[in-house]
This record gives structure tokens, sequence and C-alpha cells, in this order.
């Protein structure tokens, strides 16, 4: 199983950035961007710039039948991964590799259900600085790609995805414990997205003592509780090093639902609240603070239209 062509379903900030990286490395031809016929006229109208250089793609209608692509990535909000999956219908194939870069913990169950579990690797990513505001797109960092099976099997499947990002030099790891990093990556988006949402402010505002920052790890720590119940070890401790680690970011930037809010988009707060209010329910674990940031980001979205 070799990987030579690549789909990507949602040309937004890491649509661009792995999109743009892989053309540089495979060629045009060999890397799809794949969406519905008024997206692609919109991107070939306003054109896509990434680090202010115009990106050359290869678009291709969804409804056009074609060999499947050796490799799918979804890279879409979670609100548009219903419509992505119907997009990508002719891109799959026996022999597709798909991942999805989403955050949470749910995408994968959703794209697992339209197109079966075999071919789906589970994965997060992380360390990137994109930004992307219009039709541009700016990032310094790539980040990481963090992929593997549910069962941590180092299957045919991830060795032809690690074999992949070798030769694309896409940075990655494939971690001991594959659930284990979902839920914790869960857990920090749970905390700093939604916190710096609901209090309209930046990673510089929690950085500081108050309340963004103590909302940020108390919402974690229901995670913790969340994550135990459903058999996956994540401890208290965890939340010290994801602290560190948001504590050196740039002050100035900002977490995506904090974008998504700033320019009045639909969050993806149910992968977060959303998730762990109902697996806090069905293991009768009280989730007040995830209770609270769910109604505050409700009211957000609701306050757009006026
Ligand atoms: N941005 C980041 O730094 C990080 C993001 N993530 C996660 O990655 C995921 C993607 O985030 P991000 O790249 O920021 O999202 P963006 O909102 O920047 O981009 C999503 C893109 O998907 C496109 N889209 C939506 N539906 C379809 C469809 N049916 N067919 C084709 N394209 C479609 C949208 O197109 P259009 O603009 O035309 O509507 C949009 O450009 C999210 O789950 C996010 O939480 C994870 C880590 C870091
Ligand atoms: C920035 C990062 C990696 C952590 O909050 C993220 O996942 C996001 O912005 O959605």
């Amino acid at each position: 199983m070799e990987i030579k062509t690549v789909a990507i379903v949602g040309l937004g900030a890491l649509g661009i950035m792995y999109g743009n990286h892989l053309v540089d490395r495979l060629g045009v031809d060999a890397v799809r961007i794949v969406a519905d016929h008024d997206r692609i006229e919109r991107y070939k109208k306003d054109g896509i710039l990434c680090n202010g250089e115009p990106c050359t793609f290869r678009y291709v209608d969804a409804n056009e039948p074609m060999e499947p692509a050796d490799l799918l990535i979804f890279a879409v909000k979670y609100t548009g991964l219903k419509s992505a999956i119907a997009s990508a219908k002719n891109q799959v194939g026996k022999q597709t590799i798909i991942l999805s870069v989403l955050n949470g913990i749910s995408s994968e169950q959703v794209i697992g259900e339209t197109f079966g579990f075999d071919q789906l690797l589970y994965c997060i990513v992380a360390g990137m600085d994109a930004s992307k505001v219009g039709n541009e797109l700016i990032y310094k960092n790539l980040g990481f790609i963090s992929f593997g099976e549910a069962n941590d099997v180092r299957s045919a499947k991830v060795q032809a995805l690690a074999h992949f990002f070798d030769k694309v030099a896409m940075p990655y790891e494939i971690p001991e414990h594959m659930m284990h990093k979902m839920w914790s990556k869960l857990m920090v988006n749970t905390g700093v997205n939604q916190s710096t949402a609901v209090f309209a402010t930046n990673y510089g505002g929690i950085q500081v003592p108050g309340k963004p920052r103590d909302t940020v790890i108390a919402a974690m720590k229901e995670v913790v509780k969340v994550a135990n119940s459903e058999g996956v070890d994540l401890q208290e401790s965890e939340i010290a090093g994801w602290l560190k680690i948001n504590d050196a970011l740039n002050p100035e930037g900002m977490p995506s639902m904090r974008q998504d809010t700033l320019q009045n988009r639909p969050t993806e707060v149910e992968l977060f609240a959303g998730t762990i209010r109902k697996l806090g329910k069905k293991h009768g674990i009280p989730t007040p603070v995830n209770d609270f940031l769910y109604t505050k980001i409700r009211e957000i979205e609701s306050s757009y239209a006026n």
C-alpha cells in the first residue's frame, strides 16, 4: 500500500497549510482539493494565499467520478462534516486511508459510520500557528500529526502513512496510546478554546491568574473525570503540562473557537462541552463548568443574528 495521491476536503486554515505543503513535495496533480461547484468557483476567482504566495491547487468537483485517492484528509469544521462526507464519496476506494484532522473525538465515529472503520486512522494535530483571514493563510509552524489505530496496533495502514509522511517531510508521531492522546487534546480544547471564546480573550487572557484561567482548569478537570469513566487513564497531573505549553504561546494568538466567535461563525461547541455533558450524563458525573460554557457559547452564537 503506497500513498501517491491525496484528497483534501476543507480548504481552511489546516487544509491550505497541508495542501500547500503537499503540493510543494508531490506536485499539483497528486493533490486534489475536493469541493462543491460554488466553492471551487469562489476559490478560483478569489485565489488562495499561503504566507503571501498564491497557491496552485487542483480543484476537483465532488460530483465528478474518478479513481479513488490513496489518502483522504478531512479538514473541515465539525459543523461542515456531514456535507464534507457527502463531498468525499468519489474519493474513497477499498485502499483509501482516511484521516480526520478535526478536533474532538467525534468526527472519526461520524466518518466511520459512512465509510467503515477499517480504513480510518485516528489522529490529532497540534503545534501549528495557522491563522486564516479571508482567503489568506499565515503560518510559521506546521506542527505535527499524531496518528494511530484505536487499539495501537502498528498496522499496514499506520506503516504506509508513516512512510508517506517521511517522504513528504510531514512532522508526525505514532503515540503509544492513541485514545489517550485524543482525550488529552480534547481536554485542552474543552478548557482553552471554550474559555477564550466565553471570556472574549486570547492566549494572554488565560496566561494570567483570574476567572478565564480558572475556568480553563476547571473545565479540564471535568474532562479527566469523564475520560476515566470511559476507561481512559487521563490524569489531572497532565493539566500542568498543557498549561505550560499554553503559557509559552504568543499572548496575542487565539484558539480556533475564539477566531470563530470573532468572525460570527458557528462554533464546534458540540465537539467539546457537547461531548463532555453527554458522557457526563451517561456516567452520572456533574459537569457544571461545561454546562456554563455550553450555555454561554450558544448565547454568543445566537447573538450573531442581532
Ligand atoms: N486552525 C487550527 O490551527 C487548528 C484547527 N484544528 C481543527 O481542525 C479542523 C479544521 O479547522 P480549520 O482549518 O481551522 O477550519 P476553517 O474554518 O479554517 O476551514 C474549514 C474549511 O472547510 C470548508 N468546508 C466546509 N464544508 C465543506 C464541504 N462540504 N466541502 C468542501 N469544503 C468545505 C470551508 O469552506 P468555506 O470557507 O468555503 O466555507 C472552510 O474553508 C477543526 O475541527 C479545528 O478544530 C485543530 C488544530 C489546530
Ligand atoms: C490551538 C489548538 C492547537 C489548541 O487550543 C487548537 O486545537 C485550536 O485552536 O483549535
